[in-house]
């Protein structure tokens, strides 16, 4: 902290020495301009050259420490009481990590170099999808398929050429988080997993950095400042305001199941855009030396797109045991958080393989045997077979393979098992059928148990799903 200080110390002094002679050549200057008496030019020739002269003069600095440029640029922020000239020159001094160049990231990262935050660094693994480009603002259709980090980066420098992007087209992992981090001042967590929240958390606590937290899911956002230290703001003397981190607030990580995903409950994209614009806000307010009562410190605001409200409830307290965050931390370096969180850290298609093959059909597999039942409708046989997709109301109301009925997945869990297992019973074969050919398997992974060994063989599972039919069977069947 002293040699922070020292170090800005002696930035200030070199800036006002640098001002001190630059005001001294501008006098000097324009003194030395005006016309010898000794000189050939007429009056009117001599006049002229001095204004020549006095325009040619660089002056850089007009007002207090910015130069024209800078003031012309962020002048409707500078105006700001809370921001003003000082505050424009820490942002411009500012580094900020954002984790994640999708829903959060795209707005966040905008507003951040719109502002003028001296370096962004912006860290993405994942490459541009068409699902993404209706929240995810820096990437076109043009950036399919491409980086998304350096997507990202070329959109930003076309925002502001003034400041410096570097992207990082790597999944942070416990292995270069804290490399990467630590070439930061404040980091901006806007990915989509537990395990990297975790990840980022630990980083931060052990980097000493401040964490701002988005997150956004269908309608609803949430957001707060994890791991603020009143001695890492210059203006807050009271150094007593410390808010907690995520460990203080959640030791110990949610069940996987419980965690939801954009691509599997969809989301609204200007809810990200929302929460995203405010972690850019909460960033600049914290560069520019706001105190914790003006920060979501200790709180997490909510909002609810549906309703349109905002909310702040308030968090547990830093917990002085906090494995994280206390004085006497237990962890000291980064762990395995995807063990930690029994979850992934990246979105890949599973590839489960809880059923034996005799209960499994390929899609082709599956084509014959539909076929066939048409065929043989005129006998009655198509009632014999039933298609039971396990995905929800809304992706089987999206697309469908003709025929099929819908029993979402978490049915198979309440009353409607009975039904389910009648079913089963009364056709000569049931097929389960989802999205990627998981969630179908647990679904007759469960009706198999629960139904008699004489009708166990009427249950077959579609091997990868409906991105297997569509890749084998129909070309033109949609895959989200
Ligand atoms: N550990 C990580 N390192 C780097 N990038 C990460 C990490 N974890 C998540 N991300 C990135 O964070 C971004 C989060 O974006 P978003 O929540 O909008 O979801 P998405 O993965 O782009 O979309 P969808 O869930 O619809 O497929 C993603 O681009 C993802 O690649
Ligand atoms: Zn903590």
């Amino acid at each position: 902290m002293d040699r922070i200080q020292k170090l800005e110390k002696e930035i200030n002094n070199l800036r006002k020495a640098l001002q001190e002679k630059e005001s001294e050549l501008f006098e000097m200057k324009r003194n030395w301009m005006p016309v010898h008496p000794n000189n050939n030019l007429n009056q009117e020739d001599a006049a002229q050259l001095q204004q020549h002269n006095l325009k040619n003069v660089t002056k850089v600095y007009y007002g207090d420490k910015l130069p024209k440029w800078a003031i012309e640029r962020y002048s409707r922020q500078i105006l700001l009481p809370d921001i003003g000239v000082q505050g424009q020159e820490k942002l411009c001094a500012a580094k900020v990590l954002v984790v994640g160049a999708g829903g959060l990231g795209c707005p966040a990262s905008v507003y951040l170099a719109g502002a003028g935050v001296g370096e962004i660094g912006i860290v993405d693994y994942d490459s541009v999808d068409l699902t993404n480009i209706h929240r995810q603002i820096l990437h076109t259709e043009r950036d399919q398929n491409t980086s998304k980090a350096e997507s990202a980066a070329d959109t930003l420098r076309s925002i502001n050429s003034h400041i410096k992007i570097t992207p990082y087209t790597v999944q942070l992992d416990s292995n270069n988080a804290l490399g990467i981090a630590s070439r930061y001042d404040v980091i901006l967590d806007c990915s989509d997993n537990v395990p990297t929240r975790y990840l980022l958390n630990d980083v931060c606590a052990i980097a000493k950095k401040p964490l701002i937290s988005g997150s956004a899911l269908k309608m609803e956002g949430q957001l707060t400042v994890y791991g603020y230290r009143a001695d890492r703001n210059h203006n807050e003397k009271d150094l007593s305001h410390q808010g907690p981190c995520y460990r203080c607030v959640f030791p110990n990580p949610p069940p996987a199941e419980a965690v939801g995903s954009c691509s599997a409950n969809g989301v609204a994209g200007p809810v990200p855009g929302v929460i995203g614009a405010l972690q850019a806000l909460e960033a600049i307010k914290l560069i520019v030396g706001q105190t914790h009562e003006k920060l979501l410190v200790g709180r997490l605001l909510i909002f609810d797109g549906e309703d349109v409200t905002f909310r702040t409830v308030k968090l547990r307290p830093r917990n002085s045991q906090c494995a994280a965050c206390s004085e006497s931390p237990t962890i000291t370096r980064l762990v395995d958080y995807e063990a930690f969180c029994k979850a992934q850290a990246k979105e890949k298609d599973l590839d489960l393989q809880i059923l034996s093959p005799e209960y499994r059909i390929t899609a082709s597999q599956l084509e014959e045997q539909l076929k066939k039942l048409i065929l043989e409708v005129d006998s009655n046989q198509k009632e014999r077979h039933l298609l039971v997709d396990v995905r929800s109301e809304a992706e089987f109301n999206m697309c469908r393979i003709d025929g099929a009925v819908n029993y979402p997945i978490d049915q198979f869990r309440g009353d409607k098992v009975d039904e389910i297992l009648r079913m089963v019973n009364d056709k000569n074969q049931v097929t389960f059928v989802c999205r990627r050919g998981n969630d179908s398997q647990i679904a007759a992974k469960m009706v198999i148990d629960l139904i008699d060994e004489e009708h166990k063989g009427n249950v077959k599972d579609l091997v990868g799903g409906l991105h297997a039919w569509s890749d084998s069977v129909d070309r033109d069947f949609p895959i989200y």
